[in-house]
């Protein structure tokens, strides 16, 4: 898992603007791709999730479902994000076929991504590593934990939080294998060619 993984905002992309925001990322190269959505009920929510699947199964990029283990399986998404409010993993993976991938957020908590990881994470996700304004109230992680954490574990390590393409080579340079973005893409004036400039960053390391 190595890549840029988009991660939707419907306050910042409402309506149909979604739907374009992310085919445009996805052209430009996205691999991975979260619905996260705090703004609509669960049938709004299932209907946009149908859409936006289509469209990854599309391009070839992974799907994967921000904190709703049961949406994941109605829509078969390709993975869930669980952070600490969430179904625990072990539940989770109850519940999921075990081809489900599942992330799991670890803040700046190396503790809790080897126990994530002895659990069957797939992947951790660590942040935030810049002033995001996304989430302000998202504590800051650093960048000797993203360090540490690639060296001591063996899922791939995920990096998030005020990531832009002026910053992002700051985290890879740490070991982030996957940078997850939402206004550093998504507020962009031109999304596809902003995906553009992440994956090339992937292509220096
Ligand atoms: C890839 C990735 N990393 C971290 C998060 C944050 O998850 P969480 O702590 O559950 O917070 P919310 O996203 O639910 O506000 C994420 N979504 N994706
Ligand atoms: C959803 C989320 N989780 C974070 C964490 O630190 O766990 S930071 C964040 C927001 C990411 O959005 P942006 O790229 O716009 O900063």
């Amino acid at each position: 898992m190595r890549g840029l993984y988009a991660i939707t905002d419907p306050y910042l992309t409402p309506g149909q603007q979604l739907f374009e925001a992310v085919e445009a990322a996805l052209r430009g190269g996205v691999s991975y791709l979260q619905y996260r959505d705090k703004l609509h009920e669960a049938g709004d929510r299932l209907r946009i999730a149908q859409e936006l699947r289509a469209l990854c199964y599309d391009y070839g990029a992974w799907f994967i479902v921000n904190d709703d283990v049961a949406l994941t399986k109605a829509v078969q998404a390709h993975g869930v994000h669980l952070g600490r409010e969430d179904m625990p993993l072990e539940e989770a993976r109850e519940l999921l076929d075990p081809d489900t991938l599942i992330g799991v957020s670890c803040y700046n908590d190396l503790a809790r991504a080897r126990a994530a990881q002895n659990a069957g994470a797939d992947y951790v996700a660590f942040g935030r590593f810049f002033a995001s304004r996304t989430k302000p109230q998202a504590q800051p992680a650093s960048l000797e934990t993203l360090r540490q954490a690639r060296a001591e574990l063996t899922i791939p390590v995920v990096a998030i939080g005020g990531i832009t393409t002026e910053n992002a080579d700051v985290v890879i340079d740490a070991g982030a294998d996957v940078v997850a973005v939402i206004q550093g893409l998504f507020a962009q004036p031109d999304i596809e060619a902003t995906a553009r400039q992440f994956c090339q960053l992937f292509q220096k390391s």
